[in-house]
């Protein structure tokens, strides 16, 4: 699959959201943090917020959700027009159960991992799901300096994706920028969510074109993509 790229609204101004998402028009995905501040230390939006940016772009919603009791919220971000729902397996009760739900319903089902999540106990739910997100901060906040200690993570993570043959893709969050971007391909990152580089930028969706051309460069040499 070519790169991906899913700008976050994290880094947008909350007052004007229906223009910063018309501003990253052309990205893959616009990724939306949900953060309950229970879960994570930060509180975003909820429901209704996303009900209406789904009426206002036409690019679809990643919705990143960073909250406690998954099983009983993601549901509904799927029912407000969310085309992807990410949960995070620390906080799912039911992971496979959820992700089924998910899928039922008709969005794509991602599961997350905070950085010290490791990937290993995780390897037969992989067929359960459309995408997983290794977090590349600590979930919480944007402008956070990338951690290049989950690059093997994504690496053996890509392994087992290639091993098992399956069509999952692999999305990072944190950090991602113009200086960390090629590294997260390389070593098998295929979405890109980025917040301070793109909605930091002076034109945002320049920002994105620049990112996946990086992405794709660092793809189309990366050993992952030919030993396969
Ligand atoms: O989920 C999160 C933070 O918890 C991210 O989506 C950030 O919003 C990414 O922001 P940058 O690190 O790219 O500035």
């Amino acid at each position: 699959m070519a790169p991906q790229i899913s700008p976050s609204i994290l880094s947008a101004d909350f007052a004007r959201l229906a223009e910063e998402a018309k501003a990253v028009e052309g990205a893959d995905w616009l990724h939306v943090d949900v953060m309950d501040n229970h879960f994570v230390p930060n509180l975003t939006l909820g429901v209704p917020v996303v009900e209406s940016l789904a009426r206002a772009t036409d690019t679809p919603l990643d919705c990143h959700l960073m909250i406690e009791e998954p099983d009983r919220w993601a549901p509904q971000y799927v029912e407000a027009g969310a085309g992807s729902v990410t949960f995070h397996v620390e906080a799912a009760t039911a992971p496979v159960r959820l992700a089924r739900e998910i899928r039922a319903k008709g969005a794509r089902a991602s599961m997350a991992l905070r950085p010290a999540t490791p990937i290993e106990p995780y390897e037969d739910l992989l067929p359960e799901l459309d995408m997983l997100l290794i977090m590349t901060v600590e979930p919480g906040f944007g402008g956070q300096a990338f951690l290049d200690i989950m690059l093997p993570k994504i690496r053996r993570t890509r392994e087992l994706i290639s091993r098992h043959g399956l069509e999952l893709w692999l999305q990072v969050d944190g950090g991602v920028s113009a200086s960390t971007i090629e590294q997260c391909a390389d070593a098998g990152a295929d979405v890109f969510v980025a917040g301070s580089a793109v909605y930091g930028a002076s034109d945002p969706a320049e920002a994105v074109r620049a990112l996946r051309k990086q992405a794709e460069a660092a793809t189309s040499k990366a050993s992952w993509l030919h030993d396969h």
